[in-house]
């Protein structure tokens, strides 16, 4: 098994114990965050396959009057960013990832953005990630510091590895809350 599918396995794996103790901190590290205090306009994911449940967060930010945006991805492993209240309605997409149905109207260019939470399978010491394996997030992020976006991964502490062989194209991420 490859360290994308083994990573996912034990993430999947977790116990709810495990979960909710990492998740709290995770909460707690990220209501205590200041630029996420200063931040208007925030990307996050909903969860899939055993990932920080970011529902919580979500709420959070709702209440803290944030615009909440995300991620749809299009052609060409591109992503659109659309907004999301509680009104939204949800369309699950071809990966059985919960999205806001593709409304142009509701999307927000990338560098409008001010915090961008990342999913991610695997990271390192270094701040890179391996994610699905789409590039989705590499191509969406490429330009982050010049757009003065802040990315930020969120994880379970058994997805960090010593050091991921990086691509050229791998973005390495300024910072990950992890637990
Ligand atoms: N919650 C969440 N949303 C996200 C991501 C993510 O990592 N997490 N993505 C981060 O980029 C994008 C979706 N990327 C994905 C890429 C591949 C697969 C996947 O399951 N691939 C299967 C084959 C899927 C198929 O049938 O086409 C596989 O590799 O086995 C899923 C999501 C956008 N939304
Ligand atoms: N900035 C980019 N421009 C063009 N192609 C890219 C870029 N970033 C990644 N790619 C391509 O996307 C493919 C997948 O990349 P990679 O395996 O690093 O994705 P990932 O980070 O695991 O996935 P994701 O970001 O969707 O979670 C690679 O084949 C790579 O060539």
């Amino acid at each position: 098994m490859n360290i994308r599918q083994s990573i996912r396995q034990k993430r999947r794996e977790l116990s709810l114990a495990q979960r909710n103790n990492a998740q709290t901190i995770i909460y707690q590290k990220i209501k205590n965050h200041p630029a996420v205090s200063q931040a208007q306009h925030i990307a996050i994911f909903l969860s899939f396959d055993g990932e920080v449940d970011t529902k919580p967060i979500i709420e959070y930010l709702w209440q803290q009057n944030k615009s909440v945006y995300l991620p749809v991805p299009v052609a060409d492993h591109q992503l659109l960013f659309l907004n999301y209240s509680p009104k939204t309605p949800l369309i699950k997409n071809k990966f059985g990832i919960l999205q806001p149905a593709i409304d142009e109207t509701s999307s927000i260019t990338i560098e409008q953005l001010d915090i961008v939470f990342t999913p991610l399978v695997a990271f390192d010491e270094r701040g890179y990630r391996m994610g699905m394996g789409g590039g989705y997030y590499d191509r969406a992020l490429a330009n982050y510091q010049k757009q003065q976006i802040l990315p930020i991964g969120l994880a379970f502490a058994c997805q960090k590895v010593a050091k991921l062989d990086n691509q050229p194209w791998d973005i390495k991420l300024p910072e990950i809350i992890y637990a």
